[in-house]
Protein backbone atom coordinates (compact mmCIF):
# COMPACT_ATOMS: atom_id res chain seq x y z
CA UNK A 1 0.00 0.00 0.00
CA UNK A 2 2.66 2.72 1.30
CA UNK A 3 4.71 1.61 -2.05
CA UNK A 4 1.52 2.79 -4.18
CA UNK A 5 1.43 5.70 -3.14
CA UNK A 6 5.36 6.40 -3.27
CA UNK A 7 5.11 4.99 -6.77
CA UNK A 8 1.74 7.50 -7.46
CA UNK A 9 4.02 10.57 -5.64
CA UNK A 10 6.76 10.18 -8.11
CA UNK A 11 4.82 9.56 -10.98
CA UNK A 12 2.98 12.91 -10.20
CA UNK A 13 6.47 14.55 -9.80
CA UNK A 14 8.04 13.35 -12.66
CA UNK A 15 4.84 14.45 -15.31
CA UNK A 16 4.92 17.80 -13.86
CA UNK A 17 8.60 17.93 -14.11
CA UNK A 18 8.16 16.81 -17.38
CA UNK A 19 5.35 19.48 -17.88
CA UNK A 20 7.82 22.04 -16.32
CA UNK A 21 10.66 21.57 -18.56
CA UNK A 22 8.18 21.13 -21.68
CA UNK A 23 5.91 23.91 -21.61
CA UNK A 24 6.94 27.36 -20.12
CA UNK A 25 3.48 28.42 -19.85
CA UNK A 26 2.95 25.38 -17.27
CA UNK A 27 6.57 25.96 -15.62
CA UNK A 28 5.42 29.74 -15.13
CA UNK A 29 1.65 28.94 -13.90
CA UNK A 30 3.26 26.38 -11.24
CA UNK A 31 6.02 28.70 -9.89
CA UNK A 32 2.94 31.00 -9.57
CA UNK A 33 0.39 28.87 -8.51
CA UNK A 34 3.25 27.88 -5.60
CA UNK A 35 4.04 31.14 -4.66
CA UNK A 36 0.38 31.82 -3.92
CA UNK A 37 0.00 28.89 -2.12
CA UNK A 38 2.66 29.95 0.27
CA UNK A 39 1.07 32.61 0.82
CA UNK A 40 -1.81 31.37 1.62
CA UNK A 41 -0.44 28.18 3.96
CA UNK A 42 2.02 30.95 5.62
CA UNK A 43 -1.11 33.19 6.40
CA UNK A 44 -3.04 30.36 7.74
CA UNK A 45 -0.31 29.22 10.53
CA UNK A 46 0.96 32.91 10.71
CA UNK A 47 -2.71 34.10 11.96
CA UNK A 48 -2.98 32.35 15.11
CA UNK A 49 0.35 32.75 16.17
CA UNK A 50 -0.12 36.40 15.58
CA UNK A 51 -3.68 36.15 17.45
CA UNK A 52 -1.60 34.28 20.42
CA UNK A 53 1.14 36.58 20.92
CA UNK A 54 -0.55 40.22 20.29
CA UNK A 55 -4.12 39.26 20.55
CA UNK A 56 -5.39 40.55 17.62
CA UNK A 57 -5.51 43.79 14.38
CA UNK A 58 -1.47 45.39 15.60
CA UNK A 59 1.55 46.25 13.30
CA UNK A 60 2.99 44.07 15.93
CA UNK A 61 2.38 41.13 13.29
CA UNK A 62 3.96 42.36 10.91
CA UNK A 63 7.25 40.61 13.17
CA UNK A 64 5.82 37.38 12.42
CA UNK A 65 4.85 38.11 8.99
CA UNK A 66 7.84 39.18 7.93
CA UNK A 67 9.48 36.61 9.20
CA UNK A 68 7.14 34.10 7.10
CA UNK A 69 7.87 35.74 4.14
CA UNK A 70 11.12 36.35 4.52
CA UNK A 71 11.65 32.30 4.07
CA UNK A 72 9.97 32.08 0.60
CA UNK A 73 12.96 33.49 -1.60
CA UNK A 74 14.75 30.24 -0.95
CA UNK A 75 12.07 28.17 -2.99
CA UNK A 76 12.35 30.76 -5.95
CA UNK A 77 16.06 30.97 -5.84
CA UNK A 78 15.49 35.24 -5.59
CA UNK A 79 18.23 37.10 -3.88
CA UNK A 80 18.09 40.11 -2.88
CA UNK A 81 21.15 43.02 -2.26
CA UNK A 82 20.23 45.71 -0.13
CA UNK A 83 21.85 49.43 0.75
CA UNK A 84 20.81 52.35 2.43
CA UNK A 85 19.17 50.62 4.97
CA UNK A 86 20.32 53.20 7.61
CA UNK A 87 17.91 55.76 5.62
CA UNK A 88 15.31 53.60 7.71
CA UNK A 89 17.38 54.79 11.06
CA UNK A 90 15.05 58.15 11.04
CA UNK A 91 12.95 59.06 14.69
CA UNK A 92 9.44 58.95 14.34
CA UNK A 93 6.88 58.35 11.12
CA UNK A 94 7.85 58.79 7.76
CA UNK A 95 6.04 57.37 4.28
CA UNK A 96 7.63 55.24 2.29
CA UNK A 97 7.28 54.94 -1.42
CA UNK A 98 8.20 52.16 -3.61
CA UNK A 99 7.79 50.98 -7.54
CA UNK A 100 5.38 47.81 -7.81
CA UNK A 101 6.35 44.38 -9.99
CA UNK A 102 4.33 41.94 -8.82
CA UNK A 103 2.88 40.08 -6.04
CA UNK A 104 6.16 38.91 -5.68
CA UNK A 105 7.13 42.28 -4.34
CA UNK A 106 5.73 40.58 -0.42
CA UNK A 107 9.55 39.09 -0.55
CA UNK A 108 11.33 42.84 -1.25
CA UNK A 109 8.66 44.33 1.13
CA UNK A 110 9.70 41.94 3.85
CA UNK A 111 12.92 41.65 3.39
CA UNK A 112 13.66 45.82 4.08
CA UNK A 113 10.48 46.13 6.24
CA UNK A 114 11.02 48.79 8.74
CA UNK A 115 9.79 48.10 12.70
CA UNK A 116 5.87 49.77 13.16
CA UNK A 117 5.31 50.25 9.51
CA UNK A 118 1.89 49.23 7.86
CA UNK A 119 1.18 49.21 3.93
CA UNK A 120 -1.99 50.92 2.48
CA UNK A 121 -3.53 48.23 0.47
CA UNK A 122 -6.32 47.91 -2.07
CA UNK A 123 -9.82 46.81 -0.20
CA UNK A 124 -10.31 43.79 -2.04
CA UNK A 125 -7.34 42.41 -0.54
CA UNK A 126 -9.24 41.94 2.11
CA UNK A 127 -11.12 38.90 0.54
CA UNK A 128 -8.16 36.81 -0.06
CA UNK A 129 -8.48 34.11 2.31
CA UNK A 130 -6.36 33.61 4.89
CA UNK A 131 -4.47 35.91 3.24
CA UNK A 132 -6.62 38.86 3.70
CA UNK A 133 -7.34 37.30 6.87
CA UNK A 134 -3.35 38.21 7.76
CA UNK A 135 -3.23 41.25 5.86
CA UNK A 136 -5.77 42.34 8.07
CA UNK A 137 -4.39 41.25 11.54
CA UNK A 138 -0.99 42.77 10.10
CA UNK A 139 -2.82 46.29 10.39
CA UNK A 140 -2.73 46.77 6.97
CA UNK A 141 -4.90 50.37 5.97
CA UNK A 142 -7.60 49.55 3.08
CA UNK A 143 -8.88 52.03 0.86
CA UNK A 144 -11.07 51.97 -2.20
CA UNK A 145 -9.12 52.99 -5.13
CA UNK A 146 -12.45 53.53 -6.93
CA UNK A 147 -13.68 56.28 -4.78
CA UNK A 148 -11.43 59.00 -4.68
CA UNK A 149 -13.20 60.74 -1.95
CA UNK A 150 -13.19 57.93 0.33
CA UNK A 151 -9.57 56.97 0.26
CA UNK A 152 -8.47 60.70 0.74
CA UNK A 153 -10.92 60.33 3.75
CA UNK A 154 -9.07 57.07 4.94
CA UNK A 155 -5.86 58.90 4.50
CA UNK A 156 -6.55 62.07 6.09
CA UNK A 157 -7.53 59.96 9.27
CA UNK A 158 -3.53 58.40 8.54
CA UNK A 159 -2.36 61.63 8.73
CA UNK A 160 -3.91 62.58 11.52
CA UNK A 161 -3.39 59.16 14.12
CA UNK A 162 0.14 58.04 12.44
CA UNK A 163 2.38 60.54 14.66
CA UNK A 164 0.74 59.15 17.80
CA UNK A 165 0.82 55.66 16.68
CA UNK A 166 4.64 56.19 15.65
CA UNK A 167 4.00 54.32 12.62
CA UNK A 168 5.36 54.40 9.32
CA UNK A 169 3.36 53.98 6.18
CA UNK A 170 4.07 52.36 3.18
CA UNK A 171 2.51 53.06 -0.17
CA UNK A 172 2.86 52.01 -3.17
CA UNK A 173 2.53 55.27 -5.09
CA UNK A 174 2.30 53.81 -9.04
CA UNK A 175 -1.21 52.83 -7.17
CA UNK A 176 -0.93 48.95 -9.34
CA UNK A 177 1.60 46.60 -10.43
CA UNK A 178 3.65 47.46 -13.07
CA UNK A 179 6.26 45.02 -14.56
CA UNK A 180 7.51 46.74 -17.23
CA UNK A 181 10.89 47.97 -16.13
CA UNK A 182 9.96 51.64 -16.05
CA UNK A 183 7.90 53.26 -13.61
CA UNK A 184 4.25 54.51 -13.77
CA UNK A 185 3.06 58.09 -13.00
CA UNK A 186 2.18 58.43 -9.60
CA UNK A 187 -0.56 59.03 -7.57
CA UNK A 188 -0.67 61.65 -5.63
CA UNK A 189 -2.07 60.30 -1.87
CA UNK A 190 0.83 59.21 -0.40
CA UNK A 191 2.68 62.66 -0.92
CA UNK A 192 -0.56 64.34 0.43
CA UNK A 193 -0.56 61.99 3.42
CA UNK A 194 3.11 62.93 4.16
CA UNK A 195 2.63 67.18 3.57
CA UNK A 196 -0.50 66.49 6.10
CA UNK A 197 1.67 65.02 8.62
CA UNK A 198 4.55 66.97 8.00
CA UNK A 199 6.91 63.66 8.08
CA UNK A 200 9.48 62.39 5.40
CA UNK A 201 9.28 60.50 2.45
CA UNK A 202 11.69 57.58 2.18
CA UNK A 203 12.17 56.27 -1.47
CA UNK A 204 12.77 52.64 -1.61
CA UNK A 205 13.45 51.68 -5.20
CA UNK A 206 13.74 47.61 -6.57
CA UNK A 207 15.57 47.00 -9.47
CA UNK A 208 13.26 45.26 -12.51
CA UNK A 209 12.78 41.78 -12.21
CA UNK A 210 12.34 41.64 -16.37
CA UNK A 211 14.86 39.64 -16.69
CA UNK A 212 13.84 36.83 -14.76
CA UNK A 213 10.06 37.25 -14.52
CA UNK A 214 7.47 38.60 -17.00
CA UNK A 215 4.10 37.18 -17.22
CA UNK A 216 3.62 37.94 -20.84
CA UNK A 217 6.67 35.90 -22.06
CA UNK A 218 5.79 32.97 -18.95
CA UNK A 219 9.33 33.99 -17.35
CA UNK A 220 10.34 33.13 -14.00
CA UNK A 221 13.57 31.87 -12.95
CA UNK A 222 15.68 32.61 -10.33
CA UNK A 223 17.24 36.28 -10.42
CA UNK A 224 18.93 39.03 -8.20
CA UNK A 225 17.11 42.04 -6.88
CA UNK A 226 19.38 45.18 -5.78
CA UNK A 227 17.02 47.23 -3.76
CA UNK A 228 18.18 51.06 -2.70
CA UNK A 229 16.51 52.71 0.26
CA UNK A 230 16.95 56.47 -0.55
CA UNK A 231 17.75 59.49 2.21
CA UNK A 232 14.65 61.04 3.63
CA UNK A 233 13.20 63.94 1.36
CA UNK A 234 12.00 66.24 4.33
CA UNK A 235 8.32 67.71 4.47
CA UNK A 236 8.14 70.20 7.34
CA UNK A 237 6.82 73.59 6.13
CA UNK A 238 5.11 72.18 2.89
CA UNK A 239 1.86 72.72 1.60
CA UNK A 240 -0.91 70.82 -0.35
CA UNK A 241 0.34 73.35 -2.80
CA UNK A 242 3.79 71.97 -2.70
CA UNK A 243 2.27 68.53 -3.40
CA UNK A 244 2.59 68.31 -7.27
CA UNK A 245 6.46 69.50 -6.84
CA UNK A 246 7.27 66.44 -4.38
CA UNK A 247 5.79 63.92 -6.44
CA UNK A 248 7.88 65.60 -9.78
CA UNK A 249 11.23 64.71 -7.10
CA UNK A 250 10.21 61.43 -6.16
CA UNK A 251 9.14 60.61 -9.76
CA UNK A 252 12.40 61.70 -10.64
CA UNK A 253 14.63 60.46 -8.43
CA UNK A 254 12.95 56.90 -8.11
CA UNK A 255 13.45 56.72 -11.88
CA UNK A 256 16.73 57.42 -12.19
CA UNK A 257 17.38 55.12 -9.41
CA UNK A 258 15.12 52.23 -11.31
CA UNK A 259 17.34 52.70 -14.40
CA UNK A 260 20.57 52.74 -12.92
CA UNK A 261 19.85 49.48 -10.54
CA UNK A 262 18.15 47.57 -13.53
CA UNK A 263 21.78 48.44 -15.86
CA UNK A 264 19.37 49.91 -18.25
CA UNK A 265 20.64 51.55 -21.23
CA UNK A 266 20.23 55.28 -21.51
CA UNK A 267 18.18 55.53 -24.71
CA UNK A 268 15.59 53.11 -22.73
CA UNK A 269 15.28 56.46 -20.84
CA UNK A 270 14.96 58.78 -22.81
CA UNK A 271 12.31 56.86 -24.90
CA UNK A 272 9.28 57.01 -22.52
C1 LIG B 1 2.55 35.08 5.98
C2 LIG B 1 2.26 35.18 4.47
C3 LIG B 1 1.79 36.52 4.08
C4 LIG B 1 1.58 36.70 2.65
C5 LIG B 1 1.35 38.13 2.23
C6 LIG B 1 1.60 39.15 3.28
C7 LIG B 1 1.58 40.55 2.77
C8 LIG B 1 1.58 41.56 3.89
C9 LIG B 1 1.73 42.95 3.37
C10 LIG B 1 0.56 43.38 2.56
C11 LIG B 1 0.91 44.54 1.70
C12 LIG B 1 -0.18 44.87 0.81
C13 LIG B 1 0.25 45.74 -0.31
C14 LIG B 1 -0.85 46.01 -1.21
C15 LIG B 1 -0.46 46.92 -2.32
C16 LIG B 1 -1.63 47.51 -3.02
O1 LIG B 1 -2.75 47.17 -2.79
S1 LIG B 1 -1.28 48.77 -4.18
C17 LIG B 1 -2.87 49.44 -4.50
C18 LIG B 1 -3.40 50.29 -3.42
N1 LIG B 1 -2.59 51.43 -3.08
C19 LIG B 1 -2.69 52.62 -3.70
O2 LIG B 1 -3.47 52.78 -4.61
C20 LIG B 1 -1.85 53.74 -3.18
C21 LIG B 1 -1.57 54.76 -4.18
N2 LIG B 1 -2.75 55.51 -4.60
C22 LIG B 1 -3.03 56.79 -4.18
O3 LIG B 1 -2.33 57.28 -3.33
C23 LIG B 1 -4.16 57.55 -4.83
O4 LIG B 1 -3.81 58.90 -4.90
C24 LIG B 1 -5.55 57.44 -4.14
C25 LIG B 1 -5.51 58.00 -2.73
C26 LIG B 1 -5.99 55.97 -4.09
C27 LIG B 1 -6.59 58.23 -4.94
O5 LIG B 1 -6.67 57.67 -6.22
P1 LIG B 1 -6.89 58.56 -7.55
O6 LIG B 1 -8.08 59.38 -7.37
O7 LIG B 1 -6.88 57.63 -8.69
O8 LIG B 1 -5.50 59.33 -7.52
P2 LIG B 1 -4.91 60.77 -7.82
O9 LIG B 1 -4.94 61.04 -9.30
O10 LIG B 1 -3.57 60.77 -7.17
O11 LIG B 1 -5.84 61.81 -7.08
C28 LIG B 1 -6.94 62.50 -7.61
C29 LIG B 1 -7.00 63.89 -7.00
O12 LIG B 1 -7.12 63.80 -5.58
C30 LIG B 1 -6.02 64.45 -4.91
N3 LIG B 1 -5.65 63.62 -3.75
C31 LIG B 1 -5.20 62.34 -3.76
N4 LIG B 1 -5.00 61.93 -2.51
C32 LIG B 1 -5.30 62.95 -1.70
C33 LIG B 1 -5.26 63.12 -0.29
N5 LIG B 1 -4.87 62.13 0.54
N6 LIG B 1 -5.62 64.32 0.20
C34 LIG B 1 -6.01 65.32 -0.61
N7 LIG B 1 -6.07 65.22 -1.95
C35 LIG B 1 -5.71 64.04 -2.49
C36 LIG B 1 -4.91 64.53 -5.95
O13 LIG B 1 -4.04 65.63 -5.72
C37 LIG B 1 -5.70 64.68 -7.25
O14 LIG B 1 -6.09 66.02 -7.45
P3 LIG B 1 -5.29 66.96 -8.51
O15 LIG B 1 -3.90 67.13 -7.95
O16 LIG B 1 -5.26 66.22 -9.79
O17 LIG B 1 -6.10 68.20 -8.50
C1 LIG C 1 -12.60 32.59 0.00
C2 LIG C 1 -11.78 33.38 -0.97
C3 LIG C 1 -10.50 32.69 -1.23
C4 LIG C 1 -9.63 33.57 -2.07
C5 LIG C 1 -8.27 32.98 -2.13
C6 LIG C 1 -7.35 33.95 -2.73
C7 LIG C 1 -5.97 33.43 -2.59
C8 LIG C 1 -4.96 34.47 -2.90
C9 LIG C 1 -3.68 33.75 -3.01
C10 LIG C 1 -2.53 34.30 -3.06
C11 LIG C 1 -2.36 35.75 -3.13
C12 LIG C 1 -0.98 36.14 -2.73
C13 LIG C 1 -0.97 37.60 -2.78
C14 LIG C 1 -0.04 38.24 -1.79
C15 LIG C 1 -0.42 39.68 -1.55
C16 LIG C 1 -0.18 40.51 -2.76
C17 LIG C 1 -0.47 41.98 -2.61
C18 LIG C 1 -0.43 42.58 -3.96
O1 LIG C 1 0.56 42.63 -4.63
O2 LIG C 1 -1.62 43.06 -4.38
C19 LIG C 1 -1.72 43.64 -5.64
C20 LIG C 1 -2.10 45.07 -5.47
O3 LIG C 1 -1.09 45.70 -4.82
C21 LIG C 1 -2.34 45.81 -6.76
O4 LIG C 1 -3.29 45.14 -7.45
P1 LIG C 1 -3.50 45.37 -9.02
O5 LIG C 1 -2.17 45.28 -9.70
O6 LIG C 1 -4.11 46.72 -9.22
O7 LIG C 1 -4.45 44.25 -9.39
Amino acid sequence: MELGWLLWGAGVLLLLHVLMELSPAVNFALRIGFYCLLCVVGSALAAPVCLLVNGGRTVKNMRIIKTVVKTFKYFFGVRFEVKGLENFEIEGPAIIVSNHQSILDMMGLMEVLPDDCVQVGKKELMYAGTVGLIIYLGGVIFINRKSTTSAKMVMAEVAKTMAADKVKVWVYPEGTRNCTGDLLPFKKGAFHLAVQAQVPVIPVVYSSFTTFYNPKKNLFTSGKIKVEVLPAIETKGLTSGDVSDLTDRCFRTMRETLFRLSGCPSEAKDSS
